[in-house]
């Protein structure tokens, strides 16, 4: 039998984007349902974000232990006695911490109405989701990404991890092998090369290839280092074999052959289980939305992954707060991207935000200035023998507009920027804020400081008004 419900809200999707909507609207005070038809929690939680913080963290421990040489401590042998298993042990222990608090009991007791199944729209103002028909005045499509996997020909005759399947598999891996050097084949590569496997990342095109190249040279001769191999340029065409011998086969006929295989070749918007076409919402590979993110039928909204944006859970996140400001308030609100950072966590850190330098150049010309500061001369990374990366800031008639720091704890560092372009701060705003010493942060106030410098230091103009007012001192 079925059961009518009609509601303020209705969220289809209990990720990052979907439980931030569901959890503000009812405290907030509207009435609101969600629906989840497979994990809370959804990608990050689960198959994402979380579980390879997780393994890069164990990996992290695992190469300091082989690295103490340098510092005069007894040398332990590299890499670390690396028991697999209980890595990921660590990396289960994690999703099972966070997981209660996106829990369906925390849900249902901040009075969301959550219904485990997945949602399908039957018409323009309802949705079904098991035998529960939804009539809600506004709809948010949540439904996230999945592993996209590409028409490689034999593939389907292998075994193949995916972000889905990798984390849980407790057995070590003799060779990866890596389809795709995107962040999920890098991260993934790093992690494991540095619990004791051979990994080979295979990249069609270049690798990290939407970032910075002088940042992403960087990152790559340190895996490489580490003895990763990375094979640029060469698209996996073919595999073949079986579990613990599987050889890939590129375009050009070079032969890899290891025990496992990751594909990471991107990701697929989770539309097909929706029936959009019954709610008149367009879409193409994602929901076609504008800046408010509303969707060809004004009573529904796409958010995070199901957006087609960027890909990250603080954007998802971000979507979330636009959303319920437009659908609980009747406010206008819109989605920016220019101020949203990304981060890809390899050991250096990649952090971006805005336009890469390319990027910018080709935007704003001569306009454009850039300013950077090595973290090389920066006091905290010499103490602590950190001193690989750059803080290279994009700079336009005065004020921030992009930034791209690669190094130790880039993913914090870069904060800071979020934090002035998301406000239209001016570069001044950096360069005249005291910040502790010794600390990598300081970085940023060099790059800015750096932006400054020739103004004052290489100016005749500011040389005379010293002279002067020097001769008129008492
Ligand atoms: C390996 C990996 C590492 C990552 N690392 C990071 C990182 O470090 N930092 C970062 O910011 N981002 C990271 N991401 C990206 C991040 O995970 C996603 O951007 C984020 O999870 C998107 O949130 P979302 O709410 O759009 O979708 P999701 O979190 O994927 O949630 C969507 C939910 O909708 C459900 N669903 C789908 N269809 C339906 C339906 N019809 N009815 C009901 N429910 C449905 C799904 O089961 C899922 O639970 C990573 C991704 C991967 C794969
Ligand atoms: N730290 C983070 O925030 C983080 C980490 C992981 C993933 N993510 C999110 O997940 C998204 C997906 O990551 P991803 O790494 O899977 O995708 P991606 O699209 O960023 O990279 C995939 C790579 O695979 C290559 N490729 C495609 N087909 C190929 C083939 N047949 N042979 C060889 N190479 C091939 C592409 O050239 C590309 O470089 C990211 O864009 C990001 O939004 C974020």
């Amino acid at each position: 039998m079925v059961t009518r419900i009609k509601t303020d809200i209705c969220v289809i999707g209990a990720g990052s984007g979907g439980l931030s909507v569901a959890a503000g609207a009812v405290q907030m005070g509207a009435d609101a349902v969600l629906l989840e038809g497979h994990k809370m929690g959804g990608d990050c939680l689960n198959y994402g974000c979380v579980p390879s913080k997780a393994l890069l963290s164990v990996a992290k421990q695992a190469h300091a232990l082989g690295g103490g040489g340098r510092f005069g401590l007894a040398p332990s042998p590299a890499p670390a006695q690396v028991d697999f298993a209980a890595a990921k042990d660590h990396v289960r222990r994690a999703i099972d911490t966070i997981a209660p608090v996106d829990s369906e009991e925390r849900f249902r007791g901040l009075g969301v109405r959550v219904i485990r199944e997945y949602g399908r729209f039957i018409s323009p103002t309802e949705v079904q989701a098991g035998d529960h028909v939804i009539t809600a005045r506004r709809f948010v499509i949540a439904t996230g990404s999945s592993p996209l996997v590409p028409p490689i020909n034999g593939l389907d005759g292998v075994p193949y991890h995916t972000n889905e399947t990798i984390f849980e598999d407790r057995e070590k891996p003799a060779h990866l092998i890596i389809i795709g050097g995107g962040p999920i084949g890098l991260e993934m590569a790093q992690a494991h090369a540095r619990l004791g496997c051979q990994v080979t990342v295979v990249e069609g095109a270049r690798a990290l290839g939407r970032d910075d190249p002088e940042a992403v040279a960087l990152i790559l001769a340190r895996l490489r280092e580490e003895g990763v191999t990375i094979l640029e340029g060469l698209q996996a065409a073919r595999v073949s074999g079986k579990a613990g011998a599987i050889t890939l086969e590129t375009q050009d006929g070079q032969r890899i052959t290891g025990s496992h295989l990751l594909v990471a070749v991107g990701r697929k918007v989770n539309l097909d289980r929706l029936d959009l076409h019954k709610a008149e919402v367009e879409h193409d590979r994602a929901v076609r939305v504008g800046a408010d993110l509303r969707s060809s039928n004004r009573r529904v909204y796409a958010i995070g992954d199901a957006a087609g944006g960027m890909q990250f859970t603080h954007v998802a996140g971000y979507h979330a707060g636009v959303v319920i400001r437009s659908a609980l308030l009747g406010l206008p609100s819109k989605a920016r991207e220019d101020h949203i950072p990304r981060v890809t966590y390899t050991d250096p850190e990649l952090a971006q935000i805005g336009p890469t330098e390319d990027e910018a150049r080709a935007l704003h010309g001569d306009a454009l200035t850039v300013a950077r500061f090595d973290m090389a001369e920066n006091d905290r990374a010499i103490a602590e023998d950190r001193r690989a990366g750059f803080v290279k800031v994009m700079v336009l008639r005065g004020r921030p507009i992009g930034a791209t720091i690669v190094g130790a704890s880039a993913g914090d560092l870069v904060g800071i920027w979020a934090m002035a372009i998301a406000n239209r701060l001016k570069m001044s705003a950096v360069a005249g804020t005291v910040l502790p010493y010794p600390t990598l942060g300081e970085a940023n106030k060099r790059a800015a400081g750096a932006y400054f410098s020739p103004k004052l230091f290489e100016s005749s103009v500011v040389k005379r008004v010293v002279r002067t007012v020097q001769r008129l001192l008492p």
